[in-house]
């Protein structure tokens, strides 16, 4: 399964694609109807009041101005400033209501976002970039919220304006008011004409910003290799690429963002050119009053202001939907590691089985061709073999890294897709070479997923951890369980890494226990402590052990010989000395 996310970037836009994202985007606040329907009303309040003004206006000009009554010119000013503090009222109350719905959305979306990103497998994070994903939880997120907590509720404010304006221009005069509606329908053709480009432009904008954020992420985690290979022009002129290639998607998007607003602005003038010359005529010729007139100026005015104000809410939707693009295509890929209903395909009497498993990782070739075997119980077996020969590869497939290509991988006489992610994990313990550790303590670390020891005290873990022969290992830790380990500092060796990874591994006590070149940082006599400690686990554990030096390996019951995606039953260390040496197969 393929899980690059830029392979969506650029694609062509299918017809109505606007409208569908629109419809998908409002399935987000579906939750939050109740608000949406009040600050729908206040709005729809605000509007009614804020067009009545013009019409209030015009009266008073006809029936108090023209006729010098000013006891009426006070009253009707009296009435227009109540309208106008109920007007800001009701749009203070919508304002106040759709800021929330921004915020919670954002909350939901980023929640949601993160979980889809720990749902997913290891090779969606092959795939991807860390500073691409994060650019899409954070940036990406961001500009949803801004459309959801600004622009949706001035967007529908402005559809109510220009369907407001409308009908009182075409009511107050039905040839004059089509007349200042002309520029208007013009506007609305070019806009749909240009939205997909205006879309596209932002998309290529926030995929650079992704692009920049990943070239960041690469080089604040490398920034050790980068001081001592002396890469930092190198790297600087990598950055400086990207940033050159995001000011030039930014001048793009901004250019589109910005087409509309000079048009819209010469479409309103040309609106009240045509209704100041044509309204000039109809009052000459009696057909019209200046009172009229005044009111219907400001309804274009209006009109044309709303117009203007939803160009520039356009874009912003257009850079929203170009966000909601990328959010929606994480959230939309499925993980391929779902937990499948099968039955047993073949019954095994062993713990582990690999029965015809071929696999290659996403876009490359095939790395395990067909291979078979038995793990039985109680054993331990060894995996050796040339760089690149496939070890890792078989010992990710049995963690469910990832699926086979082909054939199926019983555990315990169970497909191991049958499997819950926590009962498998409860089964097989992993150690790895470069083992992962979170900020925290010792305790933290070596407790990590591990609900059974989760409530006991210092003094009942001692106990534990002395029962399953490590206290030797914890030891080696100036304060114990209580050692403070931070994930990104040196403070700790990655030999004292290993040794938590290896505590942690054993106190899960699993049926199966996989160490992946673990011992590869770690003194002899240490590795010689670790051994004792792996002979004296339960009997029913069965050890697998990945490694080059073959000393490590002289306790093996059984030694398995992986090269160039074959697994070969090795016979005795002399044989796999040999099958080193020569890179051939025996038996
Ligand atoms: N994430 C990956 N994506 C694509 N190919 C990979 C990936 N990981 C490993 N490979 C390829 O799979 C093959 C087997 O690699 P693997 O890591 O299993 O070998 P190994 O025997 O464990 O080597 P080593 O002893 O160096 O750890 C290699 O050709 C490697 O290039």
């Amino acid at each position: 399964m393929n899980y690059d996310l830029n392979q969506f970037a650029g694609q062509e836009d299918e017809k109505n694609a606007t409208f569908k994202a629109l419809r998908k985007l409002l399935t987000l606040i579906k939750d939050e109807h109740r608000t949406l329907m009040l600050a729908f009303l206040a709005i729809l309040v605000y509007a009614g009041l804020v067009l009545l003004g013009p019409i209030l206006i015009g009266r008073t000009v006809d029936q108090y101005i023209q006729t010098k009554q000013f006891d009426g010119v006070l009253r009707n000013a009296g009435i227009l400033l109540v309208i106008y503090l109920f007007a800001f009222g009701t749009g203070y109350a919508q304002t106040r209501l759709m800021g929330g719905v921004g915020q919670r959305t954002l909350f939901k979306l980023r929640g949601a976002v993160f979980s889809k990103l720990q749902e997913l497998p290891v090779a969606f994070f092959n795939q991807n970039k860390a500073g691409d994903l994060i650019s899409r939880v954070n940036n990406d997120t961001d500009k949803l919220n801004l459309f959801f907590s600004q622009a949706l509720m001035q967007f529908v404010s402005s559809l109510f304006f220009i369907t407001g304006s409308s009908l009182f221009l075409l009511s107050i005069n039905l040839p004059l008011g089509a007349a200042a509606l002309v520029p208007a329908l013009l506007l609305l053709v070019f806009t749909q004409a240009t939205s997909a480009w205006v879309k596209r432009k932002n998309a290529l904008n926030l995929r650079s910003t992704g692009d920049m954020s990943a070239e960041i992420q690469e080089s604040l985690t490398n920034f050790k290799a980068i001081i001592a290979f002396n890469r930092r022009d190198y790297f600087r002129k990598r950055f400086d690429e990207a940033n050159q290639d995001n000011y030039k998607t930014a001048v793009g998007a901004g250019l589109a963002n910005n087409v509309y607003l000079p048009v819209y602005g010469i479409s309103a003038n040309l609106g009240q050119l045509v209704i100041l010359t044509f309204g000039i005529y109809l009052i000459a010729t009696d057909r019209f009053t200046i009172g009229l007139l005044v009111s219907f100026m400001s309804y274009v005015t209006n009109l044309y202001n709303n117009l203007r104000q939803l160009a520039t809410l356009w874009s912003s939707f257009q850079v929203a939907l170009a966000g909601w693009d990328r959010i929606a295509h994480l959230l939309a890929l499925q993980s391929n590691l779902k937990t499948i209903d099968m039955p047993v395909p073949v019954a095994s009497t062993s713990l582990l089985s690999f029965q015809q498993v071929s696999f290659g990782y996403p876009n490359g070739q095939e790395v395990l061709h067909d291979i078979t075997f038995d793990l039985e119980r109680g054993k331990t077996y060894a995996l050796v073999g040339p760089t690149g020969g496939g070890k890792t590869t078989t010992a990710s497939l049995i963690a469910r890294l990832y699926d086979p290509t082909s054939g199926t991988i019983v555990l315990d006489g169970k497909d191991i897709r049958s499997y819950e992610a926590s009962e498998r994990t409860q089964k097989v313990g992993f150690i790895l070479q470069e083992p992962f550790l979170f900020t925290g303590t010792v305790r933290d670390n070596i407790l990590y997923s591990n609900e059974q020891y989760a409530g006991f005290s210092n003094e009942q873990l001692a106990d534990v951890i002395h029962d399953a022969n490590l206290d030797e290992l914890l030891a080696r830790f100036d304060d114990g369980l209580d050692t403070n380990v931070q994930t990104s500092g040196d403070a700790i060796s990655l030999g004292q890494k290993q040794l938590i990874a290896f505590m942690r591994a054993v106190l899960r006590n699993p049926d199966l226990l996989i160490l992946d070149e673990a011992t590869a940082n770690i003194d002899t006599i240490t590795e010689k402590l670790l051994d004792d400690i792996l002979r004296k686990l339960p009997e029913k554990t069965t050890r697998i052990i990945i490694a080059h030096r073959l000393n490590t390996i002289e306790s093996a019951d059984e030694i398995f010989f992986i090269n160039a995606g074959q697994v070969t039953k090795a016979g005795s260390l002399n044989d796999a000395v040999d099958m080193l040496l020569h890179r051939k197969r025996v038996s």
